[in-house]
C-alpha cells in the first residue's frame, strides 16, 4: 500500500467489472471538479444525478451518462467525489478508465483507497471500516445484519462508552493521589473507581461472549458429515448443496479428500464438509482420508453422524455437539432413539434435519448481532479485561497502581477502535477490499 497521498486523485471502477447494466466509476480528491469540467463540461449541482455526454480530451464523445458530483467535505472520503454512470460496456468503461487516468494528477485507485481516505478524514472508525469489508464480502442475512451494525458504528459506540467511564475513574485515582497523605487509607474516591472498573469489566466480559457466534457469523459455521464408508455422507452434501459435488458410489471408500460447499441455511452461513468414511484402513491414501476426517472433526461447530439404516454405527470418540442421523431411510429399517431418518432418494427426512441444523446452531447466539466478530477484536477485549481483573482483583493495592491497569485497559479499547497501533491492521485490511472500494 501506497499509504497516505492526498495530493492524487483516484480512479476506479466501483461496480463489478464486465458488461453490465450500468457501470459505475468514481474519482475522488483534488482535481474532481478538473475532471468534470474537462470531461462532463459542467460542475452539476451537488447530489443530483445529471445526464450529460461525456468526452475525451478530443472532444470525441465517448458514452452518455448520468454524472453525480459529492463536494468535499461531507462526501464519503472526505474529498470532492464524481460518479460517472455508465453503460456497462467493457469499451466504454476502458474508454473513460484511459481518458480520466491520463489526466494530470489522477490514478488508478488501488483496493480499499477510497475507504482509506474515508478512515483518515476521520468519516468510518476501525471498526467500521471492518464492518464494510464484512458487508462487501457478506452471503447470507446474518452476515449482512451483523456487517451493517458493526458499520454503523456500533462497537465503536460501546468501546467510547468504556473509554469514557474509565478516563473518568482515572481521574478520581488522580484526584485522590493528589490529595491523599502519605500512608493515609485509600478513600471514597478510590472506591468509586474501583467501582467504575467492576461495571466496565461487566460489560466487557458480556461483549466477549459475544464473539464466538461473531466469528462464526462473519467465517461460517463449520458443520461435518461424518461417519462409516457407504453411509450416505457424500449423496447426502450432494442433496443438500443441490449439485454434483462428490463422487457417489457404492464402493466402500470414495471419498479421501475432505470436500466442501457453502450453504445459506435460512440465512445462516454454513460450511458443510464431506469427509471420507471412518474406519480402519491398510490403504495409505484411505489412512490419510481418516485422518484429515479426525481432524476436521476436532474443528467442528456440529457434526452430522451418519449410518446406513440398515448399517451399524460407528462411534467416534471425539466429543463433540452430534445430529444421530439414519440414512437409506426408503430401504427399511429401524431408526435407534434420537436419529432422525432421511432419505436422499425420496427427500424424505431432510427439511427436518436443516431446521435442526439451523436451530441448533441459531442457539448458539443471544439473539442480536454479535458485536466482536474478529480476532483482533477479542484480543483487544481480552487484554482490557486482564488489565481490569487486575485492578478489581487487588483490593487495598495503591491508587497509582490502580491507575496504571486502568490505563493499560484504555490503550487496549483504543487499539480496538484504531485509535492507536492500526497501520499493519489497515494495510492487511485494505489490500482485501476489491478496488473502486
Ligand atoms: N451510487 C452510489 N451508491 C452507493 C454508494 C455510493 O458511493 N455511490 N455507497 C457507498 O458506499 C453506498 C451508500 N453510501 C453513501 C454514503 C454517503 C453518501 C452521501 O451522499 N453523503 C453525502 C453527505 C451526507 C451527509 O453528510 O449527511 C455527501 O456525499 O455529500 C451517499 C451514499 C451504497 N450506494
Ligand atoms: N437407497 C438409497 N441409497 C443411498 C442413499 N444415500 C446413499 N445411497 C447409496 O449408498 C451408496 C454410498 O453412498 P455415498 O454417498 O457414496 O456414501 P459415503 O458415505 O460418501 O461413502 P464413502 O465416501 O465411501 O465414505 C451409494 O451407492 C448411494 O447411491 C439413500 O438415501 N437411499
Ligand atoms: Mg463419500
Amino acid at each position: 500500500m501506497s499509504g497516505h497521498d492526498p495530493q492524487s486523485t483516484i480512479v476506479a471502477l466501483s461496480s463489478a467489472p464486465g458488461r453490465a447494466g450500468v457501470a459505475v466509476l468514481r474519482v475522488s480528491g483534488p482535481r474532481v471538479r478538473f475532471a468534470l469540467e474537462t470531461t462532463a463540461g459542467i460542475i452539476p449541482p451537488p447530489r443530483l444525478a445529471t445526464l450529460r455526454v461525456l468526452r475525451d480530451a478530443e472532444g470525441q464523445v465517448i458514452d452518455r451518462g448520468l454524472v453525480l458530483f459529492f463536494p468535499g467535505p461531507t462526501s464519503f472520503t472526505g474529498e470532492d467525489i464524481v460518479e460517472f454512470h455508465i453503460h456497462g460496456s467493457r469499451a466504454v468503461l476502458a474508454a473513460l478508465l484511459r481518458h480520466l487516468t491520463a489526466l494530470p494528477g489522477l490514478r488508478l485507485a488501488e483496493a480499499g483507497e477510497f475507504t482509506r481516505r474515508a478512515f483518515e478524514a476521520g468519516k468510518l472508525d476501525l471498526a467500521a471500516v471492518e464492518g464494510l469489508a464484512d458487508l462487501i464480502d457478506s452471503e447470507t442475512e446474518w452476515q449482512r445484519r451483523q456487517a451493517l451494525r458493526q458499520m454503523d458504528g456500533a462497537l465503536g459506540v460501546l468501546a467510547g462508552q468504556w473509554r469514557t467511564q474509565l478516563l473518568e475513574a482515572m481521574t478520581l485515582l488522580a484526584a485522590e493521589i493528589d490529595f491523599s497523605d502519605e500512608g493515609d487509607v485509600e478513600g471514597p474516591l478510590h472506591d468509586e473507581a474501583m467501582r467504575i472498573a467492576a461495571s466496565v469489566l461487566g460489560s466487557l466480559r458480556r461483549a466477549l461472549g459475544s464473539f464466538a457466534m461473531g466469528e462464526r457469523v462473519r467465517e461460517g459455521f463449520v458443520v461435518v458429515l461424518a461417519g462409516p464408508p457407504n453411509a450416505g455422507k457424500s449423496s447426502l452434501l450432494n442433496a443438500l448443496a443441490r449439485r454434483d459435488v462428490a463422487i457417489v458410489s457404492p464402493v466402500a471408500g470414495t471419498t479421501r479428500d475432505a470436500l466442501e460447499v457453502r450453504l445459506d441455511l435460512d440465512g445462516l452461513p454454513v460450511i458443510l464438509i464431506d469427509t471420507a468414511g471412518l474406519r480402519e484402513s491398510l490403504d495409505p491414501i484411505e489412512v490419510e482420508g481418516v485422518r484429515r476426517a479426525r481432524a476436521l472433526l476436532e474443528r467442528a461447530d456440529l457434526v452430522l453422524s451418519l449410518r446406513g439404516i440398515d448399517s451399524e454405527p460407528y462411534r467416534t470418540a471425539e466429543e463433540v455437539p452430534q445430529i444421530p442421523v439414519a440414512t437409506k431411510a426408503d430401504l427399511g429399517g429401524t431408526v435407534l432413539p434420537g436419529e432422525r431418518a432421511i432419505s436422499v432418494k425420496n427427500g424424505e427426512g431432510l427439511p427436518e434435519l436443516l431446521a435442526a441444523i439451523g436451530e441448533y446452531l441459531r442457539g448458539l447466539g443471544q439473539g442480536e448481532p454479535a458485536l466482536l466478530t474478529r480476532e483482533r477484536h477479542r484480543i483487544a477485549v481480552a487484554d482490557a479485561i486482564a488489565a481490569l481483573e487486575r485492578a478489581t482483583k487487588s483490593v487495598g493495592a495503591p491508587s497509582e497502581l490502580l491507575a496504571e491497569d486502568i490505563r493499560l485497559a484504555v490503550m487496549a479499547l483504543e487499539r480496538l477502535v484504531g485509535r492507536i497501533g492500526v497501520e499493519d491492521v489497515l494495510d492487511h485490511l485494505f489490500a482485501g477490499f476489491c478496488i473502486g472500494k
